[in-house]
């Protein structure tokens, strides 16, 4: 298969278990380009934690399949994994430690320069609270602070397992306002997982959504938003509904047209009040004109249980 010049994470038929008999990876093709924010989405179980230990080389792959920056993850182990920057779940920190010494620890095993300290917390917006304990912190510092650990080493990819699970409101808006910046303002690639959309939707720009361990949707936010638009349908019953039928049709793609029922997707309430203007000019009387929409949480869910189906 022909590898993207700009694709900074691709894998090609991943496939991992823990044991022979049970896989739990199945042919996982990831692509995530440079620039991205790209959301891993699925339920608990599904596999995300696993795929970030295989992407991070702390299980190995069966065959290899993974490459990162365009380069076989077998084969430059050391020159890649130097350029990530991870954090799994929360992160381990000393309380009873501040937030500074906390950094220290680290910077000092990775051997990174002493002024990178200062350089990570000013990267965070800690570097008021940088002398105080871990354990007068929000969750949201104390996140960010897990940041800011990850970022010592300057990754031009950070791997986030998690980032925002567990968070309270005000720690996803710290965090989704970090990752942000960290994306516009340095050009740093995020790759994170979620089981909740809705907590990610606000940051990521791609979206992969897996099910025990299959990918069932990659793309753009954008598409996946596509598939949610889709999803709103006005139904409908007149007077006559075969003449209802044929003038909607004319107009709009009428995704169900039975003498008792007619369903036309929507994008707006801006076009239901086009559709039932159109009707009544036409001298039908309407019985019903009943509106369903899903919101993306749900489009995200419904993928879910379509492929449980
Ligand atoms: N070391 C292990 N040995 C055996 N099975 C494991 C191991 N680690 C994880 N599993 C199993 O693999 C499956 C996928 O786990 P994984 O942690 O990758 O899922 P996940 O999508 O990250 O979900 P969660 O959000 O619950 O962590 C689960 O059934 C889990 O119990």
């Amino acid at each position: 298969m022909e590898r993207s010049p700009n694709s900074i994470i691709e894998t090609v038929n991943l496939n991992f278990g823990f044991s022979e008999k049970e896989p739990l990876l199945k042919n996982l093709s990831l692509k995530v380009e440079k620039g991205a924010i790209y959301g891993f989405l699925g339920p608990n179980g599904a596999g995300k934690t696993t795929t970030i230990r295989l992407l991070l080389g702390l299980l190995q792959e069966p065959a290899p399949s993974i490459t990162l920056f365009g380069n076989r993850l077998t084969e430059n182990r050391i020159p890649i994994l130097s350029r990530i920057g991870s954090l799994i779940e929360q992160p381990s920190l000393y309380e009873h430690l501040s937030g500074r010494d906390n950094l220290e620890i680290t910077r000092t095993i990775r051997k990174t320069a002493p002024e990178r300290t200062n350089e990570v917390l000013a990267l965070v917006k800690l570097t008021d609270v940088a002398h105080k304990k871990v354990k007068t912190y929000s969750m949201g510092m104390k996140q960010r602070l897990g940041v800011a650990l990850a970022l010592l080493s300057n990754p031009d990819l950070l791997i986030l397992d998690e980032p925002v699970n567990g968070l309270d409101p005000a720690g996803i808006i710290e965090t989704r306002e970090l990752l942000l910046r960290l994306n516009k303002e340095l050009g740093m690639t995020i790759f994170l997982s979620s089981h909740l959309l809705s907590e990610i939707e606000k940051m990521v720009t791609h979206v992969g959504i897996i099910n025990k361990g299959t990918l069932i949707f990659q793309g753009t936010l954008e598409e996946l938003k596509q598939i949610n638009r889709n999803a709103h349908i006005v139904q409908i019953k007149t007077s006559n509904n075969l003449s209802a039928g044929l003038l909607l049709e004319k107009k709009y793609p009428v995704a169900r047209k039975e003498q008792h029922l007619l369903e036309v997707p929507f994008e707006n309430k801006e076009q239901v009040a086009a559709i039932a203007k159109l009707l009544m000019a036409a001298g039908l009387d309407i019985y019903l004109l009943a509106v369903s929409g899903r919101d993306i949480e749900h489009t995200f869910i419904n993928f879910i249980a379509e492929n449980n189906r």
